[in-house]
């Protein structure tokens, strides 16, 4: 980073910045000229109905599928341009839709992984010691998403729940600084969603967030802002309160929702 980048970067609120951001695939507009911002340790929601283009903007963010136009940029640095893993490195974390864990392995070996995943030293093929800081840091994240009890059992025999929360434990890995949430709360049972939104809630209050989410009552608890989008857009932008009783919003949202 050049150095009036970095003094750009430090003077920012803005964790991230949105601006005319668009993907197309093919004759398909999925991000359509999508500028907005988050303030460092802000915590946003996303609604939208299906096809919105929700997903599709948290490709754009993390570069699984970076923009065709427009450009974005984290803590004040343009990271537009920037493969996945350099947008790792800056503390941008993301969770994904479908299950990213290694099932056959126990839930602290996929923190385990996560955290040296994440880490810039090598991989060693020897199993370290429970006193290494990465197991140590592993613990750490099995205790911040509640399955210290389950820690050493391997994933297949977790719960729904406890995956989604493992996913979670996943993301906070290392030194995130954002992370990006996509339905975490989907195919929860009720007192699973009550669990996640204590998490989310506890979070460390430097990490800001996005959260696509479905259910309008975990967004809601969770979230400070809300950016609904449409049809690639963004077609609302407010606080939780008046999002929530927005008719316009309720109509394409409750017009649009699944399950
Ligand atoms: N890799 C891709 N190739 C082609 N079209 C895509 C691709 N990814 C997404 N799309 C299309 O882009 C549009 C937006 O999809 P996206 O998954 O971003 O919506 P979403 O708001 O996240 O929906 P959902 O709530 O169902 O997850 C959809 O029409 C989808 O079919």
């Amino acid at each position: 980073m050049q150095r009036a980048e970095r003094l750009k970067s430090v003077a920012s609120s803005n964790a991230l910045e949105l601006s005319g951001v668009s993907r197309v695939f093919g004759a398909l507009v999925a991000v359509d000229n999508v500028t907005f911002s988050v303030t460092a340790g802000e915590r946003r929601a996303i609604l939208g109905s299906n096809g919105a283009g929700k997903t599709t903007l948290f490709n754009t963010i993390t570069g699984d599928f970076p923009p065709s136009n427009g450009r974005i940029r984290f803590f004040g640095e343009d990271i537009t341009e920037l493969p996945p893993y350099e947008r790792i490195r800056r503390g941008l974390r993301r969770t994904y839709q479908n299950s990213q864990l290694f099932r056959g392995l126990p839930v602290l070996d996929n923190l385990y992984l996560a955290v040296r995943g994440v880490g810039r030293r090598r991989m060693s093929l020897l199993r370290p010691g429970e006193d290494h800081p990465a197991r140590i840091a592993a613990r750490q994240l099995a205790h911040a998403i509640h399955l210290e009890e389950v820690a050493d059992r391997p994933v297949s025999e977790l719960s729904h729940g406890q995956q989604r929360q493992l996913e979670i434990g996943m993301a906070l890995a290392g030194a995130p600084r954002f992370i990006l949430f996509d339905e975490p709360a989907a195919g929860l049972s009720p007192a699973e969603r009550r669990e996640l939104v204590d998490i989310l809630k506890a979070l460390p209050s430097h990490i800001g967030f996005i959260i696509i989410e479905h259910d309008l009552a975990v967004a809601l608890q969770v979230a400070e802002t809300v950016t609904v989008m449409h049809q690639g857009r963004v077609f609302k932008h407010g606080l939780p309160a008046d999002i929530e009783t927005d008719p316009e919003v309720q109509k394409i949202y409750l017009g649009g929702r699944h399950g």
